[in-house]
């Protein structure tokens, strides 16, 4: 796979397969998966529980087989049926989702870990430009257990950037914390990602998550990636059904509903119907709510759909009043009816 560029890309994935062995044979989990990162880019696997996100990065780092395709890094094959790279060579660094770090070694023992090859006075100073990136330069002789969760996971970033991995694998890299550290430390690590020019991929169900930290994200379902885009594109134009439903809000109503050929069914966004006291499109405001900047109502079409609607300042917000509606400007989402 080539970039637009022509460069090879850091990381690329050919039709990857990965199974389990299973009493019948094997359980496959992950299959016809491709993906591709330059140098330097933060990709994303989205998807819920159980769609094979973790298998793909356990596959990339060298601890399953691939069973069919191929894992390029670096212009350079690592693995394919019947030849794989070990894990160690692969210079992919692998941050887990509950950071895994060693309890008995301090933060400075953490990061260093993985520099035991290194001269001590080589190793010491690497180790104190890891902490003052993550901004932990006061906590090196600190034990993990004394630390915030959101500093547990700054440990386990410098840990897995300290022996200057050619790419990091993230699992969950939020999943042990609160709501807000969460929003706060997506834009911490990607900052700190963008700092070392580091190339991650990493693995998460949330979608404002993949949409702060990632360049490019592959929305996942039951393992194969059924769009690998910008989260622009995965909004805007989303190439399949199921990506159309799980990214952003949205209801896929028939064309008839506004106006629009009968074989087709439209993607109506919150913001795809305007408020019009001349519009074509009729139907009956069930209820409005604030939702910041402005009022979102639920509304039953006429055709008997419900959607939700982006509500003007002089729309109606009393449940039960009748709305008139236009399609707003712009291209529409839609996919053949089915
Ligand atoms: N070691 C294993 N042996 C057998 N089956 C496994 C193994 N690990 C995972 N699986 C199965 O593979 C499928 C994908 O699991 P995986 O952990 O990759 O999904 P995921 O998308 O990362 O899920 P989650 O978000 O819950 O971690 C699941 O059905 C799971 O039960």
């Amino acid at each position: 796979m080539r970039t637009a560029t022509g460069a090879a890309p850091l990381l690329a994935l050919e039709r990857v397969r990965v199974g389990y062995p299973a009493p019948g044979g094997l359980h496959v989990v992950v299959d016809e998966l491709s993906l591709a990162l330059r140098q330097g880019e933060i990709g994303c696997l989205l998807g819920a529980s159980g769609c094979g996100k973790t298998t793909v990065l356990r596959a990339i780092a060298g601890f399953e087989p691939v069973r069919a395709g191929r894992i390029l890094l670096q212009g350079a094959v690592v693995a394919e049926p019947r030849r794989a790279l070990a894990p160690e060579r692969r210079r992919v660094g692998m941050m887990f989702q509950d950071y895994a770090l060693f309890p008995h070694l301090s933060v400075a023992g953490n990061v260093g870990f993985g520099l035991r090859r290194l001269r001590r006075a080589a190793r010491e100073a690497r180790v104190a430009a890891m902490l003052e990136l993550v901004g932990l330069g006061g906590a090196a002789a600190d034990y993990p257990h004394e630390l915030s969760g959101g500093q547990q996971q700054r440990v386990a970033l410098a840990r897995a950037l300290a022996p200057e991995p050619a790419l990091l694998l993230l699992d969950e890299p939020f999943s042990n914390l609160d709501v807000d550290t969460r929003g706060r430390l997506a834009h911490e690590l990607r900052a700190l990602l963008r700092a070392t020019g580091a190339t991650a991929l990493l693995v998460s169900h949330d979608q404002a998550e993949a949409f702060a930290m990632a360049d490019r994200i592959g929305v996942m379902e039951r393992g194969r990636i059924l769009q690998w885009d910008s989260a622009e594109a995965l909004y805007r134009r989303p190439a399949h059904r199921f990506v159309a439903d799980f990214i952003g809000r949205g209801a896929l109503v028939p064309g008839t509903a506004v106006g629009l050929e009968a074989e087709l069914e439209v993607l109506l966004r919150p913001e795809c119907l305007l408020h019009d006291p001349e519009g074509p499109i009729r139907g009956v405001l069930l209820e409005a709510g604030f939702r910041g900047p402005g009022y979102v109502g639920s509304v039953r079409l006429d055709s008997g759909e419900v959607v939700e609607v982006d509500l003007a300042e002089a729309a109606p917000r009393e449940p039960g009043a009748a709305l008139a509606l236009r399609l707003a400007e712009g291209p529409l989402v839609t996919f053949p009816r089915q």
